[in-house]
């Protein structure tokens, strides 16, 4: 039998709802095979980011040249980075080694507002990274910051996807999880605008909700899906996970990755 296998590089979430926890989760319940390379590990709960340790850029490396000399993945989703150094261990990790289909979700801040990567190193980011990736996930606040503009309507957000489309020659989906009506994601790509629409849930509990998304996509591109049709799955996937109505913790609760699962005895 065969897997496709899906490398995260991302941070670990001690909470199991972010991070790496939840790139894992989200590879195999989309049937996939997941593998990580960790850039640090935070201390961290629904409430918000007590710690950050991050891995030296050396480490991070050789965690990545490990899984590919080993296990090439057929995709590869990059989430939390902490610094210049580990940033350009990855870009020169993904030219070494080829690597396809590169989600890179630009985490900046954690649901709870804390900061995720270190101020200096947005720079290397949008340099080294974002021209490597076929395709980008900022939310709301992430492309405000990347475009310097403030972002408040649809065709804001069409112009905001297409800039950074345009800057970096790399597909873009803008995430509308931050807006305040409905939660429709824009993908911008080759020229084209599609909106995917989705009924916001009304409620807190979405810790880990853009790391989902972008592994569930970076899941269905390593199985053979076109860039539409992932966005379209993976959008399917996360708006079940946290209409499910999972709630864990006292601040902003993790989402059902297994709920597709959840209801049925499938394991006697
Ligand atoms: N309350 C909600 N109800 C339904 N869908 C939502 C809700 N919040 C976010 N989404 C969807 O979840 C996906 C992730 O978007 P979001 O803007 O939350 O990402 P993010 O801010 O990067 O997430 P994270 O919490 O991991 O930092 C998008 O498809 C978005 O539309
Ligand atoms: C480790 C990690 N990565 C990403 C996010 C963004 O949700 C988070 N809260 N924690």
């Amino acid at each position: 039998m065969t897997i496709a296998p899906v490398l995260t590089i991302a941070g670990s979430d001690s909470s199991g709802g972010a991070g790496v926890q939840a790139d894992l989760k989200t590879m195999t319940m989309l049937g996939c095979f997941g593998m990580s390379a960790i850039t640090a590990l935070t201390a961290q709960n629904t409430l918000g980011v007590q710690g950050i340790c991050p891995v030296p850029a050396e480490f991070l490396k050789q965690q990545i040249a490990a899984v590919c000399e080993d296990i090439p993945p057929a995709a590869v989703k990059v989430g939390m980075v902490y610094d210049t150094p580990q940033i350009l261990a990855i870009a020169e990790a993904v030219a070494q080694y080829q690597l396809p289909h590169v989600v890179v979700d630009p985490v900046m801040v954690a649901t709870s507002g804390d900061p995720l990567l270190k101020q200096q190193a947005q720079q290397a980011l949008t340099e080294q990274l974002f021209p490597l990736a076929e395709l980008l996930t900022p939310n709301l606040p992430e492309a405000e910051q990347l475009t310097g503009t403030s972002i408040t309507s649809p065709p804001q957000m069409e112009q905001a996807a297409r800039q950074l489309s345009e800057t970096y020659h790399t597909a873009v989906l803008l995430k509308g999880g931050h807006s305040m009506g409905s939660c429709n994601d824009l993908l911008y790509a080759a020229g084209t605008a599609t909106w995917f629409s989705g009924q916001r849930t009304d409620a807190p509990n979405t810790h880990g909700t853009g790391c989902t998304l972008s592994s569930a996509i970076a899941s269905f591109l390593a199985q053979g899906a076109s860039l539409e049709e992932s966005v379209r799955r993976g959008k399917a996937y996360i708006s079940g996970a946290i209409a499910a109505g999972l709630s864990l913790g006292h601040g902003h609760g993790p989402i059902a990755h297994n709920y597709a699962i959840l209801k049925k005895d499938h394991i006697t």
